[in-house]
């Protein structure tokens, strides 16, 4: 299987089509070919000319500016506190802000290092301590070597996971031994191992006899009454007017969130079903955590605020795997190119998809295809800019109808793929000296964590909740899926349409400041040319302005470095 190398524009997404016939290719700008004769002793190509930032210093601003934070969406700069602080109930002190923002793992940043005073490590990408893949003669190469470590590097240890086992064994207990007609499991990410060291662990009380006894408000409260005075949580909440009422506390042991819900079934059988993708979808895993983390340290993964959930994370990198054309046809092979997959995952949705007019759904099987937004009003919404993912086992939800906030999740993709692609340019014309020490993924991602071990732990300690839901998934399928009425309980005071209206308002709010522009389909789609939609300085010539002007490279000298790696595919 060949390799892929990268191109500025490469597959073009049709609207409202399944069928890779209909996707136009960009010719002569995919370029893919084998690397198998390239040796990697072989010395990088020479540096013909200074890096760019030395040559023009009034173009490297933007660029500048993108690393900086100012120009898109940036990092979040928190950081966690190193003294750790205890409440009277000697529970770890959580502030608000840690509070919200826990699932980011924002403990204590290790600066101090011996590597890092000799400019090999940087604390800010941990990853690439004793990984240096600077000698790669692809930087797309290099850029799959340490998305590799970064996946190495923050998978579970032995520890993480006994701890997650341990908690969620605690909660069954003491939630069995209270009701002991109820059943309780696990789902999301901790059950499908799709979890960063900071994510949430979803939980679900299901009656045994499967007559939705714990549907209903007095459970709720019962239930956390009971986390609160045992002292089984913190910051403990019961949220009974959301459109599925869960309660919400911190495990004070590993200060690991945790939701559970009541007798909603559905979200064992997405996991059984996100479980089974995993196994059919090589590179799932990987740029699955790659976009989560990535959405993190910008928090524009939460939903509450508009953000991007896990599910929906997962739905759009299987869309974008299933469909892509070299994928599907098993012309590559997605986890020796993991490198091109997400720089082009970040140009599809950064720019070329039609979130105007177009959802993306899931056929019985579970494979994605796209359809026009106007063949199903669950996809509708009176503002046409919104993403739209049909629920694979429910097609009258769509799983992303909270994300109000598409355009700084747009902006942001967009702005890591023009990063990345910079960096790849970059690094491509560097020296090895150069090369020491830097990160191509380190331009998108931080981690900001207590620093880790490599110590990917899910071969020898058994993830139970996963155990369950994989192992006995005849179990979990044997749970009825309950109709949304069924399980749904709306307040009084905020029903159905009041939470479309909510969320309406909070659509309006968050695009009244930059009106999202109306433009045609084949320019949403990518089937312009987007080089042609730059301006020669660089900046973007559309009105949207979503485009950050990262270009500090000269259009032509770029194009020439794409069309100069020829080799064909
Ligand atoms: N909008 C939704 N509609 C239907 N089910 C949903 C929706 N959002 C979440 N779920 C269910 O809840 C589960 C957990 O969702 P969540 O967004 O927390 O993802 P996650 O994989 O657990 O990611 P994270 O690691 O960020 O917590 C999903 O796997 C899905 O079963
Ligand atoms: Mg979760």
């Amino acid at each position: 299987m060949s390799k892929r190398k990268l191109g500025p524009s490469k597959a073009r997404f049709v609207r409202a089509e399944n069928s890779y016939e209909k996707l136009e290719d960009a010719g002569d700008e995919v370029v893919m070919v084998s690397s198998s004769s390239e040796s990697e002793n072989e010395e990088p190509p020479a540096k013909k000319q200074k890096p760019l930032e030395q040559e023009d210093s009034a173009d490297s601003a933007p660029r500048d500016a993108m690393l900086e934070n100012q120009d898109f969406i940036g990092f979040e700069t928190s950081s966690g506190d190193e003294n750790e602080e205890f409440d009277q109930q000697g529970s770890p002190k959580i502030s608000d802000s840690e509070n919200e923002y826990l699932s980011n793992d924002e403990t204590v940043y290790h600066t101090k290092s011996a590597d890092y005073k000799t400019g090999n490590f940087n604390p800010k990408y941990p990853w690439i301590r004793n990984n240096d893949h600077s000698r790669q003669i692809e930087i797309s190469d290099w850029l799959t070597m340490e998305i590799k470590d970064f996946i190495k590097y923050i998978s579970p240890s032995a520890e993480e996971i006994k701890a997650r086992n341990n908690t969620v064994g605690k909660l069954r207990d003491c939630i069995t031994g209270m009701w002991p007609d109820a059943e309780v499991h696990c789902f999301g990410s901790f059950a499908t191992d799709l979890y960063l060291p900071g994510s949430d662990i979803d939980m679900v009380v299901v009656s045994k006899a499967r007559n939705n006894k714990y549907d209903n408000r007095s459970s709720l409260y019962q239930l956390s009454s009971y986390i609160r005075n045992h002292r089984l949580g913190v910051n403990v909440e019961a949220i009974a007017k959301a459109k599925v009422p869960i309660i919400k506390f911190v495990d004070p042991a590993t200060k690991i969130h945790i939701d559970i819900s009541f007798e909603r079934t559905n979200g064992i059988k997405a996991a059984e079903l996100i479980i089974s993708w995993l196994k059919d979808t090589p590179g799932l895993r990987e740029l699955v955590l790659i976009v989560k983390q990535f959405l993190s340290v910008r928090k524009l993964n939460i939903v509450h605020t508009g953000g991007l959930g896990g599910f929906a994370t997962i739905c759009l990198v299987r869309s974008f795997l299933k469909l892509h054309p070299r994928v599907a046809t098993k012309s590559i092979d997605p986890l020796e190119n993991l490198g091109v997959l997400l720089i082009e995952f970040f140009e599809l949705y950064g720019y070329n998809f039609g979130y105007d007019n177009t959802a993306i759904a899931f056929d019985e099987d579970g494979d994605p295809y796209y359809v026009p937004k106007d063949s199903n009003p669950a996809f509708q919404n009176r503002n046409p800019f919104t993403l739209a993912i049909q629920d694979p086992h429910d097609p009258g939800n769509n799983i992303s109808r909270g994300t109000f906030n598409l355009r700084d999740i747009k902006r942001s993709f967009g702005g890591a793929f023009e990063l990345l692609v910079n960096k790849c340019y970059e690094m491509n014309q560097a020296t090895y000296k150069e090369r020491l020490g830097q990160s191509v993924l380190g331009d998108i991602i931080k981690y900001k964590g207590k620093q880790r071990d490599f110590e990917d732990a899910r071969e020898l300690v058994q993830n139970e909740a996963l155990a369950f839901v994989s192992g006995e998934s005849s179990r979990a399928t044997s749970l009825p899926p309950l109709p949304s009425e069924q399980y749904t309980i709306i307040s009084e005071s905020e029903s159905e349409s009041e939470y479309e209206k909510h969320l309406e308002q909070l659509y309006e709010k968050s695009q009244s400041k930059q009106p999202e522009s109306n433009k045609n389909i084949d320019e949403l789609m990518g089937l312009n040319d987007r080089e042609s939609e730059v301006s020669s300085n660089g900046a973007a010539s559309d009105s949207e302005q979503e485009k950050p002007s990262t270009s500090k490279l000269d259009k032509t000298a770029r194009r020439e470095y794409w069309l100069n790696k020829s080799g064909s595919f």
